[in-house]
């Protein structure tokens, strides 16, 4: 999941109004319907207690999610996190989010104090300096970053400000990126293969850097995927907006406190001494507020990442700059017992499939991309509207002929679905979605076309 753009609920020259909600949106970085393979993707804690990373319907499994969940809901009161209308359930084989009250558009119904998130900040420095080495750290990508910080506070154990979160992770996502080159091949869309075959080499790399890098004990590539399939399936981005008023008070403090030596040193009176200081604390959040927008920086929000997507909703996650906390709300009504959903942004299913495991049905945010050459002509800017739309028709025709199976094939193949291993069933729900994807476009073009030749 990406956090995203622009700023905040409440004008900026609200500054002075320090409990004004100013806020700053995020969403999912790189969406029940669909059967993705990890449908019923156990937490780590179950997982290892029973030994085996399947996933599995003994009544055993299900006493130990739920001692999961518990533990879980324990921690995030503990946290601060408030969340009083939503709790984690199953629906059929996918964990989500259920309400447990009516919330209404609009309401803020789950908050997460920043202390209880894993976060990931421009330009800080590494944490965890004795569990790798603070220059790999530097120069690692944001979701190489994340992955590290939730390797080592999971090394940390209950150790750790957020192990109650860690414990409930997935234990594994099974992602494309795990995929073999036979497996790939049966997605039938090449710029997804391509994708992900990059995606392979660069986790590698990364893999290889940090096992030199590491500083405490082996970790093994099951290991770093776990944190990296976690990392790019739950992260929040949002515009950075600098140090929390919290930090910015800590430093006001010692300000205060050099700003009182200053002046007695100088001689000058302490409000004029003060004036100043107060005066660059007030500069720096504007500033964080205005002019660092471009910066991002990644969040985990517990208990917000545990809702599952859909592309037909609407929601906020938001960063309260003054209360230093994260708020989630939503477009959509809610009654008690119904899953809660929330959006993860326009994404195709191509990312979808990519970083989280599953492919949504009639997903409006997807697209076909294809080499439109026709009998190896290349398409001529020059082409009228009309030519260009009947080029486009026929390479799409031939695009969807070139496919080793139909869609009418592939909704065959799914109706036995259980009988299909759970890659091969999210491949063939992947394909017949492109495959849908590109029949609509032919329609809706052979539609305009005739409209076109009628009215000639
Ligand atoms: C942010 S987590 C949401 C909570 C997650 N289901 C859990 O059990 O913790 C994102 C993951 O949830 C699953 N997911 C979310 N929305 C889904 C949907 N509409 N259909 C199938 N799986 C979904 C995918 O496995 C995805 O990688």
């Amino acid at each position: 999941m990406a956090l995203a753009g622009v700023c905040s609920a409440a004008p900026l020259c609200a500054l002075p109004q320090s409990h004004s909600r100013t806020r700053v949106p995020c969403s999912l970085a790189p969406s029940s319907r669909s059967s993705a393979p990890h449908r019923r993707r156990r937490s780590a804690a179950a997982a290892a207690a029973s030994g085996s990373n399947a996933g599995g319907g003994s009544s055993s499994t299900a006493a130990r999610e739920a001692a999961v969940t518990k533990d879980y809901i324990k921690w995030a009161g503990e946290a601060g996190i408030v969340s009083p209308k939503v709790t984690q359930a199953y629906f059929g084989e996918l964990r989500g989010a259920k309400a447990l009250d009516a919330i209404a558009p609009d309401e803020i119904f789950v908050t997460v104090p920043r202390g209880a998130a894993v976060v990931v900040a421009p330009n800080e420095r590494c944490p965890c300096p004795d569990f790798v080495d603070p220059a790999f750290y530097k120069e690692a990508p944001w979701f190489v970053k994340m992955a590290l910080l939730l390797l080592w506070e999971r090394s940390r154990g209950r150790a750790s400000p957020v192990w109650g979160y860690i414990e409930q992770l997935p234990s594994s996502i099974d992602t494309p990126v795990r995929w073999s080159e036979a497996e790939l091949e049966e997605l039938q869309y090449a710029p997804a293969i391509k994708e992900i075959r990059q995606q392979q080499a660069a986790w590698r790399q990364q893999y290889d850097k940090f096992c030199a890098a590491a500083k405490q004990g082996k970790h093994s590539y099951e290991d770093f995927l776990w944190a990296l399939e976690n990392v790019r399936s739950r992260a929040f981005s949002g515009p950075y907006t600098g140090s929390s008023v919290g930090e910015k008070a800590r430093t006001l403090g010692l300000l205060l406190a050099a700003g009182g030596a200053y002046a007695a040193w100088q001689q000058l009176p302490l409000e004029q001494a003060l004036n100043g200081l107060i005066s660059v604390l007030v500069f720096n959040i504007i500033y964080d507020l205005l002019l660092s927008k471009k910066l991002k920086w990644y969040a985990l929000c517990p208990v917000v990442d545990a809702i599952n997507h859909s592309s037909l909703v609407e929601s906020n996650v938001e960063y309260e700059y003054f209360r230093d906390q994260f708020v989630l709300s939503t477009k959509s009504a809610y009654r008690a017992g119904e899953q809660v959903f929330i959006s993860y942004g326009a994404q195709s299913n191509g990312s979808l499939l990519q970083y989280y495991a599953f492919t949504e049905p009639n997903n409006p945010n997807d697209v076909y991309a294809f080499d439109a050459a026709v009998g190896g002509q290349k398409l001529q800017a020059s082409l009228q509207d009309e030519q260009l739309r009947t080029v486009l028709v026929q390479a799409a025709e031939a695009e969807l002929a070139s496919k080793p199976t139909s869609a009418a094939d592939d909704e065959r193949l799914l109706q036995t679905a259980h009988l299909m291993s759970p890659r091969q069933r999210a491949a063939a729900e992947f394909r017949l979605e492109k495959k849908r994807v590109l029949e609509r476009a032919i329609c809706r073009s052979r539609k305009r076309l005739g409209k076109q030749a009628a009215a000639a």
